[in-house]
């Protein structure tokens, strides 16, 4: 599926046909209301250790803009909080819309952010990536709402000022010495549920941290975002925006917050 055209690409309401997870009871994003949001005291606070020399390259899959790090050992973790056991960042992303008013994947209280990013940490109690996929327990992704202010966060700069060196799919960089631990807000307040990946092959194997606080990016910082094309670097420039999925059914699944 990833190399072909775009206009053979099908949109998330035909997913299931060839990913038949899609249509699970588990699936994410999903709409988070306050209302129906369970306070858990027993929930711990997370804690992330990670070490910036495990960051490797940026690239533009022509889906997104992705860090990669080495998760060959328990070098950059995340612990605590809903999870058992140390998880390993493997690599963050961002999904982002068209214009300010939309682009994240979750939506909060019926607010959708400018932007999503997503810090994917797999269970190395399952030996691998591809193994950690097939279990419940098996990948926690913490997802940090991006909001377009006046203050922007300088750690944001260091991610946008290499989207030139990628514009374009299939475009890859040096990305080394960058802790995303500097993304993180103030507040350590989170919601957390049990879900799925975002896009195919939409396995149900993810523990969902999502941060109560966003953080604020610049609105020439979204521009920057917008300015990634799809496409290859001699193809029509075909704008990435657009690249999150619509919030899915709850089916029952209790959402519970750290917080009051
Ligand atoms: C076997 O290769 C696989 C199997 C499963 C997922 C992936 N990936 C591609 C999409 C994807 C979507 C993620 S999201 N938006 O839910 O955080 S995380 C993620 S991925 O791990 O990079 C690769
Ligand atoms: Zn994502």
């Amino acid at each position: 599926v990833g190399d072909l055209p775009l206009r053979f690409h099908p949109g998330p309401e035909r997913w299931h046909e060839n990913y038949p997870m899609a249509k699970g009871d588990k699936q994410s994003p999903i709409e988070i209301n306050s209302k129906d949001v369970r306070h858990d005291s027993s929930l711990a606070p997370w804690h992330a250790s990670y070490d910036p020399g495990a960051a490797k390259t940026i690239l533009n899959n022509g889906r997104t803009c992705r860090v990669v790090f080495d998760d060959s050992f328990d070098r950059s973790v995340l612990r605590g909080g809903p999870l058992t056991g140390a998880y390993r960042l493997r690599q963050l992303h961002l999904h982002w819309g068209s214009s300010d008013d939309h682009g994240s994947e979750h939506v909060i209280d019926g607010v959708k952010y400018a932007a999503e990013l997503h810090m994917v940490h797999w269970n190395p109690k399952h030996g691998n990536f591809a193994g950690a996929l097939k279990q419940p327990d098996g990948v926690a992704v913490v997802g940090i709402f991006l909001k377009v202010g006046k203050t922007p966060k300088p750690e944001m700069k260091r991610i946008l000022e290499e989207i030139d060196n990628i514009k374009t799919k299939g475009k890859e960089a040096p990305f080394q010495h960058f802790d995303p631990s500097i993304l993180f807000p103030k507040s350590r307040d989170y919601w957390t549920y049990h879900g799925s990946f975002t896009t195919p092959p939409c396995e149900e194997c993810i523990t969902w941290i999502l941060l109560r606080e966003p953080i604020e990016v610049s609105p020439d910082q979204m521009a920057k975002l917008r300015s990634l094309s799809k496409n290859g670097e001699n193809e029509a420039m075909n704008p990435l925006v657009d690249n999150w999925r619509p919030p899915q059914p709850v089916k029952g699944r209790v959402v519970r917050a750290s917080f009051k």
